[in-house]
């Protein structure tokens, strides 16, 4: 006989944030959270996935009852639920965007080591995605409506992908957003479909939905603000529970706008407002007597750590995060395109600014300006590289949590694939851009070492951006925090015609002399000036009379002035490694405190049962006795 599973909870609640509840939802049904804005309906959601933000703890229990035939009668097991058991599905959908719908369901059933080809086709059957199988994921904000798919398509494929896995429960969180009303519908009904088919429960958080959405639910929960529950039961069961207590729902009108404005407060007057707040306390109060009477909610069942998703073995796993990392890179044909041209043009105007000084044989009055060439050239790979790891990495890192968050790998094997993928492309840019510096500007450095300098260059200030991404939590707080870093390494970095470096870098503060020393951007100018003037013989003429070089015969003597006598090309080649190294281990750093939330234990997020059952009782004994207008002022009514 096919099994079927419940979603059960007891006395769920989150201190402060959300109250007690406890349902037992049967296979096939789709509990709809409703409720105003910040009434704690994904607090609920992430609640039951067992994925509550860090400083939030839940109490109460989650567990799934596996039994056999349509309705959960025959109960054969209680078990909790572990992260692969949930298909978990966000307010945004996130891909990798340059990838195709078929290579991204490849992908994730490579993770899962899924061997059911045949399940995969049912999927892509039974959420519609035959006709777009070799389209790019694509991305609608970068502007051109032709690519990409609609909102609706992202959303069925998000669908799949947690239904590779067989997942025992779905949540969804707001899987409306921003689609159109039949878009929404088509959504929410997919969504159904697919709990009826798998025989498995599915609870959606909706925050307005129409009529013909909400005729889709089975169940209905509906909060009031301050995370108070008012009803939990069957949708055909609600307009006559609440008429009981005095509110009439019209026939023929929406049946989910008459509820959410049964818990919605008017703000604008008081009055009403007012009345408002006396209805909704008169609505908990009747929940919570009418919890009172109900029969004992489900008993869980004893807790286990449950065990992790099998990973695949970690060469394969490497594999598929080098490949699709390679094929991201590679197929943005707009910014590689862009890039390069960044990279012919730049090595053009440089070599234009400074071609006056630099033509002909080399003289002391070109050194300022072969400094400050091969100086720009350092800043330029430098910010390429940083920007464009930082603003990928963050972009990539909802896709990453995801993944992390089944177990699919780690943070270090994702480090890893990235350095490898990413880091030979963005070299090939500065190789391109030393040649053409090299080709049009008279510069003394021989190109293998230019050529190299720069794409040393541009590795560590790669490891740079991995190590700011790894610990920002968006693209947008790290291409905030890497602008700066990059300002102060190059101010610190940059070399001062008028030399004196080592007797300055003595006077600066503690931490701005440990920034000099990690600015790779000093070590990439030092390593060049090295390699630019050792050995060189400036001709006879009147110099710049600027500073320590003023009136200097040879490049040696240049490199004393700019506290650079001791130093060769190397010293600054290898001191980058180090850098590089640090910058690598930053990153690992970050990639491991940056865990994604798993459910650590069956119910809940609980670890220590016992106490946390203890608290819960505490917490509903403290709501029965605060009526929810003490929640109010939290509110900011
Ligand atoms: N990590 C957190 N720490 C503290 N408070 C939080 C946290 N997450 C959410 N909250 C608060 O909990 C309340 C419920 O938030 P939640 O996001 O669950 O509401 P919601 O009903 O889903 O809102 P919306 O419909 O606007 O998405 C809000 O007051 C919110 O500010």
């Amino acid at each position: 006989k096919p099994l079927s599973y419940s979603l059960c909870w007891s006395s769920l609640s989150v201190p402060s944030i959300l109250h007690p509840s406890s349902y037992s939802l049967s296979p096939g049904h789709m509990l709809g959270i409703l409720g105003p804005s910040g009434s704690g309906k994904s607090t609920l959601l992430t609640a039951l996935a067992g994925i509550l933000p860090s400083n939030l703890e839940c109490e109460g229990d989650v567990f799934i009852v596996k039994s056999t035939g349509p309705s959960s009668n025959k109960t054969l097991t209680s078990q909790p639920l572990k992260t692969n058991d949930i298909a978990y599905l966000s307010q945004s959908d996130t891909f990798f965007n340059m990838l195709t719908v078929s290579e991204t369901l490849e992908i994730e059933s490579s993770f899962l080591n899924s061997k059911g080809e045949s399940t995969k086709k049912s999927i892509i059957n039974s959420l519609s995605l035959n006709n777009i199988l070799n389209r790019r994921i694509g991305d609608r904000s970068l502007g051109s409506s032709s690519v990409g798919l609609s909102g609706g398509e992202r959303r069925r494929l998000s669908c799949a992908l947690e239904m590779l896995s067989s997942p025992l429960l779905i949540l969804s969180d707001e899987p409306t957003t921003g689609l159109d009303s039949s878009q929404a519908h088509k959504v929410v009904k997919k969504l159904r479909e697919v709990a009826v088919e798998n025989r498995i429960p599915a609870v959606v958080t909706l925050h307005a939905p129409r009529g013909s959405v909400y005729n889709i639910l089975t169940d209905v929960l509906l909060l009031a603000p301050g995370g108070y529950p008012v009803y939990i039961g069957p949708t055909s069961e609600a307009c006559s529970y609440f008429s009981k207590l005095g509110f009439k729902c019209k026939k023929e009108g929406n049946v989910a706008e008459f509820l959410i404005d049964l818990v919605s407060v008017d703000v604008e007057e008081e009055e009403i407002m007012k009345k408002d707040l006396e209805r909704i306390e008169l609505l908990t109060e009747a929940f919570r007597k009418r919890e009172e009477k109900l029969t004992q909610p489900p008993t869980p069942p004893t807790l286990s750590n449950p065990t992790p998703w099998p990973r695949l073995p970690i060469h394969r796993r490497l594999g598929v995060l080098i490949s699709r990392s390679f094929k991201q890179n590679i197929r943005d044909t707009t910014v590689n395109a862009l890039r390069l041209s960044a990279t012919c043009l730049l090595s053009f105007i440089f070599s234009n600014i400074f071609s006056e000084n630099l033509s002909g044989p080399p003289n002391a009055k070109s050194v300022a300006d072969r400094t400050a060439l091969l100086s720009y050239a350092v800043i330029n790979m430098s910010m390429m590289g940083l920007m464009k790891t930082l603003d990928l990495f963050g972009r990539e890192k909802p896709v990453v949590m995801r993944e992390r968050m089944k177990n699919h790998y780690g943070g270090m094997e994702y480090l890893i694939a990235k350095i490898i993928a990413e880091i030979p492309m963005d070299c090939s840019f500065s190789v391109a851009f030393a040649f053409l510096l090299k080709k049009f500007t008279n510069l003394n450095i021989s190109l293998k070492r230019l050529t190299s300098t720069l794409a040393v260059t541009t590795v560590v200030t790669d490891l740079l951006g991995f190590a700011v991404g790894s610990i920002a939590p968006d693209s947008d707080t790290a291409l905030a925090a890497g602008t700066p870093i990059m300002i102060i390494y190059m101010v610190l970095g940059i070399i001062n015609p008028a030399g004196n470096t080592a007797d300055s870098e003595k006077k600066l503060p503690l931490l701005l002399r440990f920034l000099k020393q990690a600015s790779p951007i000093r070590w990439a100018i030092e390593s060049l000036c090295c390699g630019e003037f050792r050995g060189m013989k400036l001709a006879a003429g009147r110099g710049p009379r600027m500073g320590a070089l003023g009136l200097v015969r040879t490049g040696d003597q240049v490199l004393d002035a700019l506290g650079l006598g001791e130093k060769e090309w190397i010293d600054g080649i290898k001191t980058l490694f180090h850098v590089g190294l640090m910058e690598l281990g930053v990153a690992s750093i970050g990639q491991f405190l940056t865990q994604p939330a798993t459910r650590k234990s069956g119910s809940g997020n609980l670890g220590k049962k016992n106490k946390k059952n203890e608290k819960s009782t505490k917490t509903s004994e403290r709501d029965s006795s605060s009526p929810p207008l003490k929640a109010m002022p939290k509110l900011n009514l």
